[in-house]
């Protein structure tokens, strides 16, 4: 289809752009940090009681932790989504499913949310339990791995499990805190966090891990455009731009938005602004802040809103999305409040993350 033909067309030049790049540069993603952080995470998996395999929700396929192919026989294995904030809610459920006929145990979390990460913890400790029972275990201690590729939130999971587990476990003292970062790779050691007690449960957050060497550019560009695994400077900002806004184009997520659109009157936004605050007050100790509730996320949503219910014309042809994808352009630099006098090659990435 030709509305299509725009995704899939950036997302191959994007895919196929990122991986000259990194040959041509040979940086890859590979850190040098990866090579050593794999022959620790492969000498401890066979060790470790459970695994949980942490999966951006918005991609779960793409983002494979792909290790854990060398390990068919790993059957205390689960599969955490995680970011299901910013996940498609009717998709996830048809991931649900997939993963369930795929024989894994699948888990949709988002770790900025204390009630989501509260049923992620309950989760865990009914797989615990279930171990125990069946005699798969006898020790006091219980050892969870977490792996997954770079940024997909092993680290903001495993401190918010820590401090829930801690906290309802009743125990005191200093807790500990793993590397929270929007850039990939800055957990580069195996760290453990303990989450529960009567067993005592501890998790072990792992650095994350990339292939070597990616093959297939359309995954290259999923994981640029899902930000993070790969890192910023191998990839065309506006390219990456484009291909979201195509895709985002073609479904209904907009309508949602209806109401950051310029129709919904100031008052009722001020209103919700000020509830959301407070809400947000309580909640700022603990977690960071939900993304969501940035005025510039609102204003970047009502644009695309506007933009797309106004446009007549037909999606199914290129031209038509590209003039869209341009007034779309227009519409979002007023959003960032990006001044007249600053070029075209403004950082476009900061759309992708609202
Ligand atoms: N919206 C949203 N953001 C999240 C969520 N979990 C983590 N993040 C963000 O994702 C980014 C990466 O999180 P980390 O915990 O550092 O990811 P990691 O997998 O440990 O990363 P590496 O150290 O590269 O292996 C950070 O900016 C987090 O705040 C989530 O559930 N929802």
């Amino acid at each position: 289809m030709a509305a299509n033909s725009v995704a899939s067309k950036t997302a191959r030049k994007i895919g196929i752009a990122v991986q000259k790049a990194a040959s041509r540069n040979k940086v890859w993603w590979y850190d040098p940090h990866m090579a050593a952080a794999t022959s620790a995470i492969v000498q401890r998996l066979p060790l470790v009681d459970l695994v949980a395999e942490i999966r951006d929700a918005r991609i779960p396929l793409s983002s494979e932790y792909e290790l854990l192919r060398n390990f068919p026989s790993l059957s205390r294995r689960i599969v955490v989504m995680n970011k299901i904030d910013l996940a498609d809610p009717t998709q996830l459920k048809g991931w649900m499913r997939y993963f369930e006929q795929q024989d894994c145990i699948p888990y949709g979390v988002n770790s900025h949310n204390k009630d989501s990460v509260k049923g992620l913890l309950n989760f865990v400790q009914a797989q615990v339990r279930g171990l125990c029972k069946g005699n798969h275990h006898s020790s006091e201690t219980i050892t969870i791995m977490l792996v997954g590729i770079p940024n997909v939130g092993k680290s903001a999971l495993a401190n918010s499990l820590h401090q829930i587990g801690r906290i309802s476990a009743g125990e005191k003292g200093k807790l500990k805190h793993a590397t929270v970062s929007p850039q990939p790779g800055e957990t580069k050691d195996i760290s453990s966090l303990k989450i529960g007690s009567h067993p005592n449960i501890y998790l072990l957050d792992t650095p994350g891990i990339l292939p070597r060497i990616v093959h297939d550019a359309e995954l290259c560009s999923k994981l640029a455009l899902t930000g993070g695994a790969i890192r910023d400077g191998l990839i065309e900002q506006k390219e990456l731009a484009v291909y979201f806004l195509a895709i985002l184009n073609l479904c209904d997520q907009y309508k949602k938005w209806a109401k950051f659109s310029t129709n919904q009157s100031r008052l009722d936004r001020k209103e919700e602004a000020s509830i959301s605050s407070k809400l947000e007050m309580r909640q700022k100790k603990q977690y960071p802040m939900d993304h969501t509730q940035d005025p510039i996320v609102h204003d970047v949503r009502g644009a695309i809103f506007n933009t797309i219910s106004s446009f007549d014309g037909n999606l199914e042809l290129e031209e038509d999305m590209i003039k869209l994808i341009k007034a779309q352009s227009v519409a979002l630099r007023a959003a960032f409040h990006v001044p007249e006098d600053v070029g075209e090659n403004v950082d476009n990435k900061s759309v992708l993350s609202c």
